[in-house]
């Protein structure tokens, strides 16, 4: 035989063994685990709404199941003491998020990795400590200020208002206001560029037709190659590191906010001393925007919903703010917040009934047993995606009784009923929990706390939350309207 046809047969076998093993490599995973497995072909995932499809699995499967995308086992838990295994007492296997097809560049905290992660994570947190949290309530209440005016002038052209768009440019002006020091003015300005591309990251994330639907269940066999298909108009992220350098490397004086934060960064890295690099430096804006944006817009937004729909726990946040203000001498501040309990249980309850983020997930980076007292022990293999299904969980009667009935009372401790340990997951759990929870929370009430003392919220024919398919991650929604009344 001649030299180059030998090698060229070699070469063929040798890569079609390697693709070989690499598309066997988890077969017989879930009957060796004795979990049940999904099946299912996913070429339609455009028109699947992925939260109600979780919730179908729960109830077929119970409180854990699998799934395969392409060749990686997804493993479905939705068992409390499982769930604290993975987020929390072996965090040291699951420390990443699973793998999205981007570049190194703008990987934020939100998409860092194991030790690129531990070191930002640790950067990070002290941008939200009480002190910090405390000098954003004057930015936080200016922009909720121009909120109830910007509602106003909506409110010229008739009674009946989409808030979702008005709940968007709330959430952008108050993170750019807080933590980049900038006014994004989105109220009078509703098209700027970085309004537009905060809308733009998450709508491009949506699966919104058979071909995207295609190219990511091919794509799921070989996941690398979704990294030559820019399939989630990842050029947003691109502008929004590109904003975040450029308010950085402009910025004149010290305020101490998160932006401050990254500029220290860039100083310590010119000197040699920071273990980030430049692009891993400015990428973190992407996270604040990114996680900051849409989840505490989306919850707002469906706020109005659930006050339009249950009137009595609109008048009593009402009544619980009027009562709060009456003693309170600087209005609606750090001390006056933490007072109004009730509206703390009802944003709670909302984010359990409209949890904005539908699902968590982790990564398997070693083999790993998770305690399991039914069945014996349970091998995770390095590779395996753990997710967790916040929307199904928070809807499993089991832990929420009567879930589809909206009562904040679970979450007042005052109460009989009391939320099981790791079954409220809208901000996640353990080491890699939301670092924004405590922002959102203030953000949210500063907001609700105004708007709701100056408008009353009415069910109108046009008050509807239907969910949007083809979306995994967030809970996705086009329009929130309802009819407001200036009390
Ligand atoms: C209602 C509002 C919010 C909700 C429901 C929410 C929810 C979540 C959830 C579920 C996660 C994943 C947690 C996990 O995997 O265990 C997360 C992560 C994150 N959130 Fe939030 N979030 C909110 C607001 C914010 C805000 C306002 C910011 C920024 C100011 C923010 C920044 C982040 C970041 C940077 C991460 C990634 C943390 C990490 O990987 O270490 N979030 N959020």
């Amino acid at each position: 035989m001649e030299v180059l046809p030998a090698v060229f047969i070699g070469t063929v076998i040798i890569l079609g063994a390697r693709i070989l093993a690499h598309l066997l490599k988890f077969r017989g995973y879930f009957e060796a685990l004795d979990v049940p497995k999904v099946r299912m072909w996913t070429f339609n995932q455009h028109k699947m709404v992925f939260q109600y499809f979780d919730i179908e699995c729960m109830l077929q499967f119970g409180r854990i199941w699998g799934k395969y995308e392409g060749i990686t086992p997804h493993l479905f838990l939705a068992e409390p003491k499982l769930i604290k295994e993975v987020l929390v007492k072996k965090f040291d296997s699951f420390v990443d998020r699973q793998y999205f097809p981007m570049e190194e560049k703008h990987r934020s905290l939100v998409d860092a990795r194991s030790e690129s992660w531990r070191v930002m994570r640790r950067i990070l947190t002290p941008t939200f400590t009480s002190g910090k949290l405390k000098t954003m309530f004057t930015p936080m209440q200016r922009v909720a200020d121009e909120f109830i005016v910007a509602v106003e002038q909506r409110l010229k052209t008739g009674p009946v208002v989409d808030m979702k768009p008005l709940y968007q440019a709330l959430s952008l002006d108050t993170i750019a206001n807080c933590a980049f020091g900038v006014n994004t003015n989105s109220f009078t300005q509703p098209n700027n560029v970085l309004f537009r591309k905060c809308r733009d990251v998450f709508s491009d994330l949506r699966i919104k037709n058979v071909l995207e639907s295609t190219i990511l269940f091919l794509g799921s066999y070989f996941p690398k190659v979704l990294e030559w298909i820019d399939l989630f108009g990842l050029e947003n992220f691109d502008y929004l590191w590109r904003t975040t350098r450029d308010i950085a490397l402009t910025r004149e004086g010290s305020r101490g906010d998160f932006i401050d934060k990254l500029i220290e960064l860039k100083e310590d890295l010119d000197k040699g001393k920071c273990p980030l690099n430049e692009d891993q430096i400015f990428a973190q804006g992407i996270g604040f925007f990114q996680a900051g944006f849409e989840t505490s817009s989306n919850t707002m937004t469906t706020m109005m919903y659930t006050f339009a729909k249950n009137p009595y726990v609109q008048n009593t946040v009402f009544e619980e703010i009027k009562e709060v203000l009456r003693d309170s001498k600087n209005g609606i501040d750090y001390d006056a917040i933490g007072k109004m309990t009730y509206l703390d249980a009802t944003i709670k309850e909302n984010l359990r009934m409209y949890p904005p983020v539908t699902r968590i997930d982790r990564l398997c980076l070693q083999d790993c047993r998770l305690d399991d007292a039914t069945r014996q022990k349970l091998l995770i293999k390095k590779g395996t995606v753990v997710q967790i299904p916040i929307y199904a969980i928070h809807h499993n009667p089991d832990f929420f009784p009567e879930p589809y009935v909206f009562r904040p009372e679970r979450f007042l401790s005052a109460e009989d009923i009391s939320v099981a340990d790791m079954t409220f997951q809208a901000f996640g759990s353990g080491p890699r929990t939301c670092i924004g929870m405590r922002f959102a929370m203030a953000e949210m009430k500063i907001a609700l706390a105004k708007f709701i003392l100056k408008f009353k919220v009415v069910d109108c024919p046009e008050t509807k939350l239907d969910f949007l398919p083809g979306d995994p991650f967030f809970l996705a929604y086009s329009s929130l309207c309802v009819k407001l009344e200036t009390r």
